[in-house]
């Protein structure tokens, strides 16, 4: 079972879906990646003991916030689940620390693979009536059956080679993650913020099947956009604009292109009141499905001119580690991005209603997707000038070659479309060999590469549409979990992490981190080994130990991750306070969450501002740097003693709120009451010396950039005076 791809190059078949498949990891091989999602990266694999090709799904439970126990009793449920549209497990097992869910391999991927790699604009309306209405057939399904999805969206929505579409993680990821009873996980939210429906943002208000209808209504959008709606706005961003905008839909003028019948059926989906949407069964006997077309005859056009999808993958991962590099941030400052100080954000942060308005109308409302996002990499750019063999029979070609072509080509790329935009290209050349050693990369991923050799479906000769296409950033994987039954397997060669060997394993996977490490506002809030640089992320980053503690703080207090979002039980608490309209409590974190922005300015200022820099680089440039690392840097001064001020004063309110009613209570509740102060005071001053913490390393900061400061002011001065002195020699000659 160890990764290789070797038996890519041998003649295999695909497994019938209804077999039952040995649970020994030593009879798979593990071939290439063919997709990663939040909790779980996905291979194509070989079944040894019949020569088939499956998929395995290699789930982290080290990044699963749930036991064995619950993980075995809802595999268990799910393998009753079985329906064509469906992805059913063949088995799965445990494996060291990770969970392996065999399922068939769906040879084209994700649809929204496919959109990313060939129809960023999205696709056709009769294409995405029948991909739609085979995923409703399945939502019926599982409704009927009492599942809620939860996570329905183009990622999820799975097609193989003979065009038949499947909705994979269906509902089984949020069982398996819930803690206690489904109807308890009801009340927390999981998904991925663009696709939630609003009901699901409203924690305690509980939520059904029609949060299905809703994320579905959002897939057709996103089906016929490229993207979901709000899809380049920060997570709060998003949160906000679904509660409080009038919901999204097909815009007569903009979307032309679409029907009447499609333009209603998406209304229907994404009305505000639950009550009002209809059920999948109903849904399905709208026009718009009436007169879709069964998949193998609408989409067997996409999928031809495709390279196998393993290749893809590398593609989109290639330009998401290429737009890493673009955004000019070293590796040790994207940590300071991580998700777990994303996690840290959300649960630190108050969700002052009129604090996050403040903070979403700072970013663009224009919907012009179409424009390049800075920093984006044409995929077509990289693909085009790749050595076509790339993606055919030269796969064994060392990735060094590969990669060379991709920075020479993301530079042309840039400097043409963008026009003088060469410092890209430095950047790009730095930054490359900043986040992967390049010797480790080239060694590792020419073992990956040797290894993986190229099966029959490789189509190198043809110029297909793919690669006129320029991708999209969304950094949204995602899919099923399936697993029929669980095994407890302890054996050591069926760790996963042993696919690669040595000292490769951690340049290959530092590669595979980074390329997840994509800055984007579509606001990919990973798990807490993956790194996210959302601009939202975590307030400050100090050299201190803050953000481990807090980072363990908030891990322990998370209650779902799901998706590309996860929640904090202090997330529900704030959520409660924010969304009646009721904050104002923790007013003062409304702050905390502009500090975010400030973070990630800090954090430029301070790279320009480098031991390194400050004695090469001309006053010119250091002095608005200096300037505004001071001005930032007292700001966060005054909003850390505002937040601590509030936070006492706070204090003192919740002990007159916690103690008023004490005198009428039992004994049992001022039992409880007590205990709840005292839980609160603990978390109030642990809260407190962290933010002591910070002050004393904001100090710190603050301290030195006054003595830079002062020592710019003087070599400014020294330059002035050494100008006027030439200056007067000139004259006098
Ligand atoms: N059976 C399969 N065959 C081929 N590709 C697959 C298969 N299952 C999943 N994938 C690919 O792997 C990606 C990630 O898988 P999956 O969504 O199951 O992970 P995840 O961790 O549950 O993601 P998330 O929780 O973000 O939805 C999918 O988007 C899809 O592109």
């Amino acid at each position: 079972m160890r990764k290789s791809g070797s038996a890519s190059s041998k003649k295999v078949n695909s497994v019938p879906p209804l077999r039952t498949l040995s649970v020994s990891p030593a009879d798979y091989e593990l071939l290439e990646e063919v997709g990663n999602g939040a909790s779980a990266t996905v291979y194509r694999a070989i079944y040894k003991p019949a020569n088939e090709i499956v998929a395995v799904k290699c789930l982290d439970l080290d990044r699963c916030n749930s036991n064995l126990d619950d993980i075995r009793r809802e595999a268990q449920t799910m393998s009753l689940i079985d329906h064509p549209n469906l992805i059913k497990a063949f088995c799965s097992f445990v494996v060291e620390h990770c969970l392996w869910v065999v399922m068939p391999f769906m040879a084209e991927g994700s649809c929204l693979h496919l959109m990313k790699i060939a129809y960023p604009d999205g696709f056709e309306e009769p294409v995405i009536g029948s991909i739609l209405k085979e995923t409703l057939k399945a939502l019926d399904y599982l409704h009927n059956h009492g599942h809620i999805h939860r996570d329905v969206k183009a990622g999820n929505i799975l097609l193989d080679n003979s065009a038949s579409v499947k909705l994979g993680d269906y509902g089984v990821t949020a069982c398996l993650f819930d803690k206690g009873d489904r109807q308890s996980s009801r009340n927390t939210f999981v998904g991925t913020p663009c696709w939630m429906a609003p009901e699901v943002l409203q924690p305690g208000g509980g939520y059904d099947f029609k949060a299905d209808i809703w994320s579905f209504g959002i897939t057709a959008l996103e089906l016929a956009h490229g993207h979901a709606p709000f899809s380049k706005y920060p997570p709060m961003k998003v949160l906000l604009m679904t509660l409080q905008n009038a919901p999204p839909g097909l815009d007569y003028d903009r979307d032309k292109r679409f029907s009447k019948s499609f333009k209603e059926m998406v209304a229907m989906c994404l009305v505000k009141d639950q009550t009002k949407r209809p059920t999948a069964k109903k849904l399905l006997k709208h026009t718009f499905f009436k007169n879709a077309k069964p998949p193998e005859l609408s989409l067997k056009s996409l999928l031809s001119d495709l390279p196998p999808l393993w290749d893809r993958v590398k593609a989109l991962q290639l330009k998401d580690a290429a737009q890493l590099a673009l955004k000019k941030m070293p590796s040790a400052e994207q940590e300071a991005l991580s998700q777990s100080e994303y996690q840290r954000g959300v649960s630190a942060w108050n969700f002052d209603i009129e604090d996050l308005k403040a903070q979403a109308s700072l970013i663009q409302d224009d919907e012009d997707f179409s424009g390049k996002k800075e920093g984006d990499v044409s995929l077509r750019d990289f693909m085009n000038n790749q050595d076509r063999s790339t993606f055919g029979s030269a796969m064994e070609k060392p990735l060094v070659a590969n990669e060379t072509d991709f920075r020479i080509n993301i530079s042309a790329a840039e400097s043409s479309e963008t026009g003088g935009a060469i410092k890209k290209e430095e950047h790009l050349q730095k930054d490359l060999s900043d986040f992967g050693n390049r010797e480790d990369i080239d060694r590792s991923d020419k073992i990956r590469l040797k290894n993986d050799s190229v099966p029959s479906t490789s189509k190198q000769d043809v110029e297909p549409r793919w690669k006129s296409q320029v991708g999209k950033s969304h950094q949204t994987y995602s899919g099923p979990i399936l697993p029929s039954t669980v095994h407890n397997n302890s054996s050591e060669r069926g760790r996963t992490t042993e696919r690669f060997e040595g000292d490769n394993l951690l340049a290959t996977e530092r590669v595979r981190r980074d390329s997840r490490k994509i800055p984007n506002l579509s606001g990919p809030l990973m798990l807490p080994n993956r790194a996210s640089a959302n601009s939202l992320s975590a307030p400050v980053r100090t050299s201190s130990g803050y953000g481990d503690t807090l980072e363990d703080k908030t891990r322990a207090s998370v209650v779902q991750i799901k998706g590309r979002f996860s929640v904090t039980s202090e997330n529900i608490e704030l959520l409660k306070d924010v969304l009646p309209g009721t904050i104002t409590r923790r007013s003062s974190q409304g702050s905390l969450m502009k500090s975010a922005s400030v973070g990630e300015w800090l954090v430029n200022s301070k790279q320009v501002l480098s031991k390194d820099n400050v004695n090469t680089l001309p006053a010119s440039v250091l002095m608005p740097h200096l300037q505004n690392l001071f001005q930032q840097t007292s700001f966060q001064q005054d909003l850390l003693s505002n937040l601590l001020n509030n936070i006492q004063q706070n204090d003192i309110v919740d002990g007159i709120q916690t103690t008023l009613p004490l005198q009428t209570h039992s004994p049992e509740d001022e039992i409880t009451v007590d205990t709840t102060v005292t839980e609160r005071e603990r978390l109030l001053l642990a809260k407190i010396s962290e933010l002591q913490a910070m002050m004393i390393t904001l100090t710190d900061e603050l301290t030195a950039a006054r003595v830079k400061q002062i020592q710019l002011q003087q070599q400014l001065r020294a330059v002035y005076s050494r100008e006027g002195d030439r200056k007067e020699e000139l004259r006098e000659l």
